[in-house]
């Protein structure tokens, strides 16, 4: 299985990092504008080989897309990540032009591929790869809720004072500081409601820290984060690839559902071979529907900037 990841900063270099060392593909292209960059990324990582001990074959290429034809997953990282005191929002002007180029490149090679979109503002990043390619909505998925999941689930690990691997949860809506929706009410720890261990304002904290993950980092780093976001878009790489049928929170082009239509926002979703095989339906209560909307009131509102974009 080949997987192309465009953009081999941060985020795409850690990436095919995980995916190597885990063994998902048995093929990653890493490509960049930057001459020599994704070449001197993936010999890096190919040095890791014995130590590591895994078979994946990594390869570089500066700008030359007929190195990832046949490409079953493409992901793309290409663009700018934001600054301390930006929001991802900020970044649509340059992000936009570089991921709409972007898709239309890997589709000429690999024209049956599976994309995900990581570049930010990720859901109106997904929603133009969406419109500009033409392609079935089970093949574009934006990688946001996986991550943020992850985050949520690190608060509140941190606040029951308990491993990650034993909390349960899930972030939907928007993949931005304030859109997101950490889904308190259904979050667990080993299946019985986290309500039971911590207080209102506790979870209200967990909430509000998980909204802001993301910016917390950058202001640490002076640039955002990649760790957790690499390994999150691995995690949805494998499921995709090995047919996992995991339910992932991804951003997806909805019609219809969660009262919504037009638009790429985050739901569950069962994701395997087909890409997103299925967008689950959650029982939302009142409260929670009501998030819902407001956050793809604020989606649709920075969707309608790629009119230029799309002309
Ligand atoms: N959806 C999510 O959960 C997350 C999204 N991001 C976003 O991912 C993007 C990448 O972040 P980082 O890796 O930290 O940035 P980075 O600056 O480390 O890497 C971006 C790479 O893209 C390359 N690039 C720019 N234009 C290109 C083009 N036309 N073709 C090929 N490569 C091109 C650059 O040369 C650079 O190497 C940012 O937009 C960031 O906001 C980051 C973390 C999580
Ligand atoms: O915070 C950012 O700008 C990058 C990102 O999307 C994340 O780490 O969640």
């Amino acid at each position: 299985m080949k997987v192309t990841i465009v953009g081999a900063g941060n985020v795409g270099a850690t990436c095919a990092d995980v995916i190597s060392y885990r063994g998902i593909a048995s093929e990653v292209v890493l490509l960049d504008i930057k001459e020599g960059f994704a070449e001197g990324k993936a010999m890096d990582i190919m040095q890791c080989a014995t130590t590591t001990g895994f078979n994946t074959r990594v390869s570089g290429s500066t700008n030359d897309y007929s190195k990832t034809a046949g490409s079953d997953v493409v992901v793309i990282t290409s663009g700018i990540p934001r600054k301390p005191g930006m929001t991802r929002e900020e970044l649509i002007g340059i992000n936009a032009g570089i991921v709409k180029s972007v898709a239309e490149n890997v589709l000429k090679y690999s024209p049956d591929t599976i994309i995900v979109v990581v570049s930010n503002p990720m859901d109106t990043m997904t929603y133009l790869t969406l419109k500009a390619t033409g392609l079935p909505k089970n093949r574009i998925i934006g990688m946001g809720g996986a991550l943020d999941s992850s985050r949520f689930k690190y608060y509140l690990s941190k606040a029951l004072d308990k491993p990650s691997n034993d909390v349960q949860g899930m972030v939907i809506g928007g993949h931005g500081d304030t859109t997101m929706i950490p889904l308190t009410r259904l979050a667990s720890y080993n299946g019985s409601p986290v309500s039971n261990f911590l207080a209102q304002d506790v979870l209200d904290k967990v909430a509000a820290d998980t909204m802001v993950g993301g910016a917390t980092l950058t202001g640490l780093l002076g640039t955002s984060a990649w760790y957790a976001p690499g390994a999150s878009v691995a995690y949805l790489v494998d499921s995709i690839l090995n047919d996992q049928k995991r339910m992932i929170p991804c951003s997806v082009y909805l019609e219809g559902e969660y009262g919504q239509n037009d638009i790429c926002i985050g739901v569950p979703c069962i994701i395997g071979k087909n890409g997103i095989e299925e967008i689950v339906a959650i029982a939302l209560n009142d409260a929670e529907k009501a998030l819902f909307a407001k956050s793809a009131d604020a989606v649709r509102t920075m969707n309608g900037d790629l009119k230029s974009v799309l002309a």
